[in-house]
């Protein structure tokens, strides 16, 4: 893949990480441009930016016939988010829904309001300071793998660790185990199906041109068969009082708004959401932190020397977390740089009007983190890796044009799950191995529903006793 390769750091100087290559001028607006760009964006969400797109904070544009308009303003970004006038666009669900069902993920309206308050105890701190020995475990586990190897390919690794964290946190199984057939589909199911196709951006809404989704439908009905037998197992023989509680017994205690217990089908389709939302997303955050971290050995062993410090066996609540603020903010820092969620969409569902531009109901609203992130108005030196800027943020929200996690009311329910967990296991890892890219070649990112690389390195690993003798 053509790539934009600005000064990696091989020694001291700035760390300026590799970008798929930005196209000098806009891609044109004419029909055959159109598919033009849609074919870009089925191979790279992120290979249809222009150089100006850095640059301007409102574009209008017409795609496939429908108006559209780029907004990186941030409070552009804020009034849509926030706006009951725009909904999430039926047709980005299309690769998720056979597996997420019509859990909050994909859910709208009435149904997603009552599910957002009823799933919203689940993922308070208290509730995931309870999920944290699931991350330990898996972290250990992960870190127990990686032990005896002097090379690994930690992308694959990363993916094994964050789907056994979250099937531990959800179902109390392990990946390898007794929940071996969840992983397996799962992993089938978000390396293939949930891929954007070129289908995908032609078709109009989320149930046009779906005829060639038969691999989406067969593979997420045998996935919401597996969930459903796990639920009615639960329901059967309930699990022993000693082992940590996880997200299906909230799910089965949970109670909707007339005080009735949740129906199995939604609690199915809750589990695949959060499963659907929050492996693969914090897999690549993982991936791309210890990419920079291999390619930044000072800030390697400065995070090392913080963690060292207050070891993952000293943590016992969500707060002693806030022991590793270095660690935190090479999160932030890689999320800025690499969103694992490049681009979102809303859809007008009035007439509505956006920094002075007007958006007919139907319009779609384009917000793109990976824009705004990289956005020359909005950014100090944009393109450095450089995660002392969230040192002194105690709340990196606060940051207008930093959304990683979305906003409004719609924003990630599973932030701080997310940031707990890639915590813990990235510690956990870090606190037993030296980190190396086995060679110098760029790893460019690719966008689909996640922003992943374009191929996966080989990673040295280093045992800490060894690299320190
Ligand atoms: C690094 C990790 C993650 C990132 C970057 C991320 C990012 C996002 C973003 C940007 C949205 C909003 C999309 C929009 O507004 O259209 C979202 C929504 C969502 N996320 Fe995450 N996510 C992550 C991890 C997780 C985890 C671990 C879970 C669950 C355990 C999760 C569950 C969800 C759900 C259910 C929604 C839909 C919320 C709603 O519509 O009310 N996410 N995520």
């Amino acid at each position: 893949m053509d790539a934009q390769v600005r000064d990696v750091k091989v020694g001291p100087g700035p760390l300026v990480p590799p970008v798929p290559k930005v196209h000098p001028r806009p891609l044109g607006g004419s029909p055959l441009d159109d598919l033009r760009i849609a074919w870009e964006m089925s191979r790279n969400l992120i290979g249809a930016w222009c150089e100006e797109d850095f640059d301007n904070l409102v574009t209008p544009y017409h795609f496939m016939g429908q108006p559209g308009l780029v907004v990186s303003d941030p409070a552009g970004v804020r009034q849509v988010l926030a706006s009951p006038n725009f909904r999430r666009p039926l047709k980005l669900g299309r690769p998720l829904k056979p597996l997420a069902g019509e859990g909050l993920l994909l859910s709208e309206g009435e149904t997603w309001k009552r599910q957002r308050k009823s799933l919203a105890p689940a993922f308070t701190p208290a509730a995931i300071g309870g999920l944290l020995p699931h991350f330990v475990a898996a972290g250990a586990s992960l870190t127990e793998g990686l032990a005896n190897q002097t090379k690994a390919n930690l992308s694959e690794a990363f993916h094994h660790g964050t789907l056994d964290a979250v099937l531990r946190a959800l179902f109390s199984r392990r990946a390898d185990r007794d929940g071996a057939v969840l992983a397996q589909i799962a992993r089938r199911y978000l390396e293939g199906p949930a891929h954007f196709r070129l289908l995908d951006f032609i078709g109009r809404g989320r149930d046009d041109l779906t005829f060639a989704d038969g691999d989406r439908r067969r593979l997420g009905g045998r996935w919401l068969a597996e969930v459903d037998a796990l639920i009615a197992q639960r329901r059967a023989a309930p699990a022993a009082d000693d082992r940590p509680g996880d997200l299906l017994d909230r799910l089965l205690t949970a109670r909707d708004e007339d005080g009735g217990p949740l129906p199995d089908q939604e609690i199915r389709d809750q589990c695949s959401s959060m499963l659907a939302a929050g492996f693969e997303t914090t897999s690549r955050l993982l991936f791309w932190a210890t990419y920079l971290l291999a390619r930044d050995p000072e800030t390697q062993d400065r995070v090392r020397a913080e963690i060292l410090a207050f070891p993952v066996e000293r943590v016992n609540g969500l707060d002693d977390l806030k022991a590793w603020p270095l660690l935190r903010s090479v999160l932030f820092e890689t999320l800025r740089l690499y969103p694992t969620a490049p681009t979102f969409g809303r859809q007008a569902l009035a007439d509505e009007t956006v920094l002075g531009h007007k958006v007919p109901a139907g319009a779609m609203v384009t917000i793109s983190p990976w824009l705004i992130h990289r956005h020359r108005k909005l950014w100090d030196a944009p393109a450095v890796f450089r995660p002392e800027r969230f040192l002194d943020q105690p709340h990196p929200w606060g940051i207008e044009a930093f959304l990683p996690f979305g906003g409004g009311p719609r924003v990630c329910i599973g932030a701080g799950f997310a940031l707990a967990e890639a915590q813990i296991i990235l510690a956990t890892v870090l606190a037993r191995l030296e980190i190396a890219l086995a060679d110098d070649r760029p790893v460019i990112p690719v966008a689909s529903i996640t922003l992943g690389p374009d191929r996966e390195p080989d990673f040295l690993l280093t045992p800490i006793v060894q690299a320190r003798a």
